[in-house]
């Protein structure tokens, strides 16, 4: 295939791959920085055409398109990857600023040095460029989860020694003219290699924008999006794991209900409550330990798994239970409200299925918190050997669920003050 097939066929490549991203960005929301990526690849292929039809060897005037076309694109590209590894954002401005700056220093050095200047110019910002990327790649390799540092690494990888062997391009033409760059087995190498680049980058892009959409799915699969704790699946994953450890360490279930939250809704209004909850949800994520996991289990109850003994889980039930009192959340309107919650801790348990017999016991002593005053932690009265006794299906768990006592009339409501 002749040199002018293959830049044809690249840039199709690029074009359709560009489409496919950008299709997919719009489904996305703009932090994933599909839009970076997907205007960079279309903005190569564009590049790539053009120089078709200006001339790839001889310079003249128009060549200024396609040459800051491929600059611009590689702009783009720093824009999405920073985005998709959650580096703070390229202004426009900036880049319409490097973009007009490498035109002014391109028409210099066309004016004064014709092709071997434009080779340089073009060369020498495509290699700060390409090396910009390989850096931010390296980088976001600590910032996305682990089953994305592969596809970072080959990104920083392929493109850093495109860097390398772009910057050499300059050392060429400055060494010994521009005819090295387009003959003799250092030109074969390095349009092999960036022909190789070219192919293999948009896959790898396609790839980590699979890893990131797989991902939210199952963040969305398992988490509950008002709070960002775990929802019942995510907790039934979390006991899965917990469990899955051999011997798992006994596990004790803390089930906290917020005081007299529906007066919170009734008193200041939905977005307060929704609030209310993300503050204690705070709270709570921030007194359990590592190993502990934290559930919403709808509503304005939450549920943590505290791995360890009984003292350490009635511990940290107190101690969520002292912080939620001292938090005040404010109000839209102005001044602060502070709500009260109640808990019920579970006797320990090691096997998986006992944990719903560990529920209903915990839920039992949370009934007993509430009715005996609220703001208050209460742990399951639990007969020896209930594990024993328990099973998933077992009737004698059922009925200690059942003779939960009839929550009294609400003593004092939320306190909000001015
Ligand atoms: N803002 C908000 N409210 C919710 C959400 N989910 C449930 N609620 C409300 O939570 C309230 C729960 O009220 P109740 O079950 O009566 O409990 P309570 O008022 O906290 O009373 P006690 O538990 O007995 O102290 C209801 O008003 C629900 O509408 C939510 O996601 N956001």
């Amino acid at each position: 295939m002749d040199p002018q097939t293959v830049i044809f066929v690249l840039a199709l490549n690029l074009m359709s791959v560009g489409t496919l991203l950008a299709l997919i960005g719009r489904r996305m929301d703009q932090a994933q920085g599909m839009r970076g990526y997907a205007s960079g690849t279309i903005v190569f292929g564009l590049a790539y055409l053009l120089r078709l039809g200006t001339g790839h060897r001889h310079t003249s005037l128009m060549s200024v398109l396609p040459d800051t076309l491929m600059v611009l694109a590689t702009l783009l590209f720093v824009v999405g990857l920073r985005q998709f590894v959650g580096l703070s954002a390229l202004r426009p401005r900036a880049i319409a600023a490097a973009t007009a700056l490498y035109v002014a220093v391109w028409l210099v050095a066309w004016w004064g040095w014709q092709e071997p200047g434009r080779h340089v110019v073009l060369n020498g910002a495509l290699a700060i460029n390409y090396l910009l990327l390989a850096a931010m790649a390296w980088r976001g390799i600590r910032r996305v989860p682990g089953s994305m540092s592969l596809s970072l690494a080959v990104l920083s990888g392929v493109i850093g020694l495109l860097g390398v062997a772009t910057a050499l391009r300059v050392f060429l033409v400055l060494t010994g003219g521009i005819a090295p760059l387009f003959s003799g087995p250092t030109a074969a190498v390095y349009y092999g290699y960036s022909t190789f680049v070219t192919v293999v980058l948009g896959p790898n892009l396609l790839w980590m924008v699979f890893l990131r959409l797989n991902g939210r799915l199952a963040q969305l699969a398992t988490h509950d999006p008002l709070t960002g704790l775990l929802n019942r699946h995510g907790l039934d994953e979390a006991l899965r794991r917990h469990f899955a450890a051999r011997p798992p360490a006994p596990l004790v279930l803390c089930q906290f209900d917020i005081d007299h939250f529906k007066r919170v809704n009734d008193l200041h209004g939905h977005a307060t409550g929704d609030a209310v909850l993300r503050g204690v949800a705070d709270t709570l994520t921030a007194q359990v330990r590592g190993s502990d996991f934290v559930a919403r289990l709808g509503g304005e109850e939450f549920l943590v798994g505290c791995v360890g003994g009984a003292e350490p889980a009635l511990a940290l039930a107190e101690r969520v239970r002292a912080a939620v009192a001292r938090q005040a959340h404010g109000l839209a309107q102005g001044g602060v409200l502070h709500c009260t919650l109640s808990a019920g801790v579970s006797p320990p348990f090691s096997h998986a299925q006992h944990w719903e017999a560990a529920l209903r016991l915990a839920d039992e002593a949370l009934y007993r918190a509430k009715s005996e005053g609220r703001d208050a932690v209460r742990v399951a009265r639990a007969a020896p050997g209930w594990e024993a006794a328990a099973a998933p299906s077992d009737a004698s768990a059922e009925s200690s669920a059942d003779v939960k006592p009839a929550p009294p009339p609400p003593p004092a409501a939320p306190r909000s003050a001015p």
